[in-house]
C-alpha cells in the first residue's frame, strides 16, 4: 500500500488533480468531507495541514506527498523532489508600503534593519541573511498584510498570486523571493518495495502536468 500525504485547503484540489493525471484512483478522495485518511485501491491518502505535510514524509509515515514549494522551503526537511505539478503557482515576495521601495532599490540609505511579518520565519531569516540585512521576524498565522498598517512590521514576506490582497492593503512588491508551485516529494531513504510505483506516478505527473498552468 502506498501512503500519500495531501494538503488540505487551497492545495487539496490541485493535489487530487495531479494524482488523477498520474492515473491514481481518486474517486473516494474527491468525495471525502471530514475524513482525514482515505483508502482507495492500493493507496492510502492522508489529508494534513499544508505546513505539516513535509513532516509526515520526513518521519516515514507516508511514502509520497504533494506540497507547496513554499512549505518545503520553510520546513527544509531534506526530501526528494520528484516532480513539479506546475499547479498552485504563485510567488513568495517581500512586500511593503510604496515608501519603502527606494530603500529596497538601493536609492536611499542602506537597508540595515527591518521588522518583517511572515508565516515563513525560516525563509525570511535565510532571505535577509543572504542580503546582509538584519531582521526582527514577527511570526503571524495569516492576514499578514495587516502588519505594516498596524506598525507591527515594516514589511512582509508572503505569497502573492493575483496581487489583489496586496493592492487592497496598499502594499507593493519590493522583492521577489521565489516562485511557488505544488511539488511531488518523497523521503530520501524509503523502502524499495514501493519505489517502482512511485516512479510511475512521478512520470505520470511529469508528462501530464508539464504545460499545466492555473494562474
Ligand atoms: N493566493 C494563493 N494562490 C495560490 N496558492 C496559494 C495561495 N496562497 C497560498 N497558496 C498555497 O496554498 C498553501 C496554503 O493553503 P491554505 O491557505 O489553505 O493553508 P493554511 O493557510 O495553512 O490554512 P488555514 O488558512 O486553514 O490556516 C500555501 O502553502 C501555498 O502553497
Ligand atoms: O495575491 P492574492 O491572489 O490576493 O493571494 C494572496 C493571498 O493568499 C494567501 O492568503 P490566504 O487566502 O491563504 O489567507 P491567510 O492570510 O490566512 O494566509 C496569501 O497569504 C495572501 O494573503
Amino acid at each position: 500500500m502506498i501512503k500519500i500525504a495531501i494538503p488540505t485547503g487551497r492545495g487539496q484540489r490541485d493535489a487530487i488533480k495531479a494524482l488523477k493525471f498520474a492515473g491514481v484512483p481518486t474517486e473516494k478522495l474527491e468525495r471525502a468531507s471530514r475524513e482525514l485518511s482515505v483508502e482507495e485501491g492500493n493507496f492510502m491518502f492522508f489529508l494534513a495541514k499544508p505546513m505539516d505535510v513535509p513532516l509526515y514524509v520526513y518521519y516515514g509515515t507516508t511514502d509520497l506527498a504533494l506540497a507547496g514549494s513554499d512549505v518545503l522551503m520553510e520546513a527544509s526537511a531534506n526530501l526528494l523532489e520528484l516532480a513539479d505539478t506546475n499547479l498552485g503557482r504563485c510567488r513568495l515576495v517581500v512586500a511593503g508600503p510604496r515608501s519603502l521601495k527606494p530603500r529596497f532599490d538601493g536609492h536611499e540609505k542602506e537597508l540595515m534593519w527591518l521588522r518583517v511579518a511572515t508565516k515563513y520565519p525560516n525563509i525570511a531569516d535565510r532571505h535577509f541573511a543572504s542580503k546582509g540585512v538584519r531582521v526582527e521576524i514577527v511570526k503571524l498565522h495569516g492576514a499578514v498584510e495587516l502588519a505594516p498598517r498596524l506598525n507591527i512590521a515594516d514589511c512582509i514576506l508572503d505569497i502573492t498570486q493575483t496581487g489583489t490582497t496586496l493592492e487592497a492593503n496598499e502594499l507593493t512588491v519590493l522583492e521577489e523571493v521565489s516562485p511557488v508551485s505544488l511539488k511531488l516529494v518523497s523521503r530520501r531513504h524509503g523502502s524499495a518495495s514501493y519505489w517502482k510505483e512511485c516512479l510511475r506516478i512521478t512520470e505520470g505527473i511529469k508528462s501530464n502536468c508539464r504545460g499545466t498552468q492555473d494562474v
